[in-house]
């Protein structure tokens, strides 16, 4: 089996709805993906001989999954009053609201399906929250 290994980030606050301490306030993330997508043999002809798949494909790909959710505020649906919301959308702020809580372990596992759609065999997603905490999602 090969693997190969790429790398994108993106910069965005997020809060944690229902969590008792810090985190539970807005603030801010760079958040680092790692994704690893694999495949039994190696391309055989073309363009991508001897490859996995193409780094520089695969990576734009991830980056404009990653775009959608750069220089925003995430926010878990329903986690907020409509009129705050209204209000931040108004005075202009980017906001993305997601289904699911804003852990690295629910992003790890929204990138590794994201990148799956795309027609990836992934073998695993990285997800570091800082540069000492990290959650990984393996299909
Ligand atoms: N398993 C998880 N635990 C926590 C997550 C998470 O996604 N998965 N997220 C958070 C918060 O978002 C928080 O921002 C990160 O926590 P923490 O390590 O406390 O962050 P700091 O960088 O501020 O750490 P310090 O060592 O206190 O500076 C919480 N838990
Ligand atoms: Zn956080």
């Amino acid at each position: 089996m090969y693997s190969i290994i790429v790398e994108e980030s993106f910069d965005s606050a997020h809060f944690l709805s229902g969590y008792n301490g810090k985190c539970s306030h807005i603030h801010g993330h760079r958040w680092r993906l790692l994704v690893e997508v694999q495949t039994k043999e190696l391309q055989d002809e073309g363009q991508c001989k001897g490859m996995v798949v193409d780094f520089t494909q695969l990576k734009k790909d991830l980056k404009k999954l990653a775009e959608d959710f750069d220089h925003c505020l995430i926010i878990e649906k329903e986690t907020m009053r409509e009129q705050t919301l209204n209000c931040l959308v108004e005075d202009g702020f980017r906001i993305v609201s997601i289904p699911f809580r804003p852990t690295a372990e629910k992003f790890a596992e929204f990138f590794f399906h994201s990148i799956e759609k795309k027609g990836y065999q992934v073998k695993r997603v990285s997800v570091y929250e800082t540069p000492n905490n990290c959650a990984v999602y393996e299909g």
